[in-house]
């Protein structure tokens, strides 16, 4: 098997792999819309028969559930970055480029599925991507929380197909309180741009 290169990213494997056809299927399912209605009862039954199968190989949902406090769970199949989790878009974050300055960064391009204003983001997604991101730059920080108050300015609308630039920066600790900023952009414009207000817990969210 050849090598992956510069010029042919390494492609997923194993549930990753599941999830990556899975987001492909969602985004063919937009994108086809009633352009595919006469196939669609036929492709529904063998869409419904894989997601049986995948039924069949679940664990009861409540050790599931406890599987997924596990912290590299978490990261894996979140939805925001999480490449296990196709509804994901996914964000790559993996090269944060942190500045030094506390600043997380990372990058997606998001496809109709995602779509709010026509040719333009939702702005619930923006919002999602951005809590997210904040919660991502907490923990870096030290200081995970839950979120209590998200502030959000639509500058612009955010548009489709386009790679966008996601960041987020701790800011400042008052106690339990944690204040952290970010902002959703591309070509170096600014479409989004969020405060949060996050309190960490009395105890930890994980053992
Ligand atoms: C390397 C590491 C990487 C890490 C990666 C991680 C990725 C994960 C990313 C995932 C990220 C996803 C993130 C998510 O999706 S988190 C999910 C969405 N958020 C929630 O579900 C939170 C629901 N709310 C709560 O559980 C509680 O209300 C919390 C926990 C927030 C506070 O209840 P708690 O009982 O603990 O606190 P307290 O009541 O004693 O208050 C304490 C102080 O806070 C002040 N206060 C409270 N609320 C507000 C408010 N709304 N505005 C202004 N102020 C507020 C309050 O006045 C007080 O101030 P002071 O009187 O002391 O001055």
């Amino acid at each position: 098997m050849s090598q992956p290169t510069a010029t042919t990213p390494a492609q997923p494997a194993g549930t990753e792999a599941l999830a990556a056809a899975a987001r492909s299927v969602v985004d063919a399912v937009v994108r086809a819309g009633d352009h595919c209605a006469e196939r669609a009862a036929e492709l529904a039954a063998r869409l419904r028969a894989i997601a049986d199968e995948l039924d069949r190989c679940a664990p009861p949902l409540q050790d599931r559930l406890g599987e997924m406090r596990e912290f590299s769970r978490s990261v894996k199949y979140n939805p925001v970055t999480g490449p296990g989790n196709p509804f994901s878009p996914p964000l790559d974050c993996t090269d944060p480029d942190d500045a030094g300055d506390g600043t997380v960064r990372g990058a997606v391009a998001l496809g109709l599925p995602y779509q709010g204003p026509p040719g333009h983001v939702h702005g619930g997604i923006s919002a999602l991507l951005m809590d997210h991101m904040m919660g991502v730059a907490n923990g870096r920080a030290g200081v995970p929380g839950m979120t209590a108050r998200l502030t959000l300015d639509y500058h612009r609308p955010v548009p489709l197909y386009q790679e966008l630039t996601v960041t987020a920066r701790h800011r400042s600790s008052d106690g339990r309180k944690v204040l952290t900023t970010g902002t959703i952009g591309a070509g170096g414009e600014t479409y989004v741009s969020a405060e949060g207000l996050f309190i960490q817990p009395r105890t930890p969210l994980r053992e």
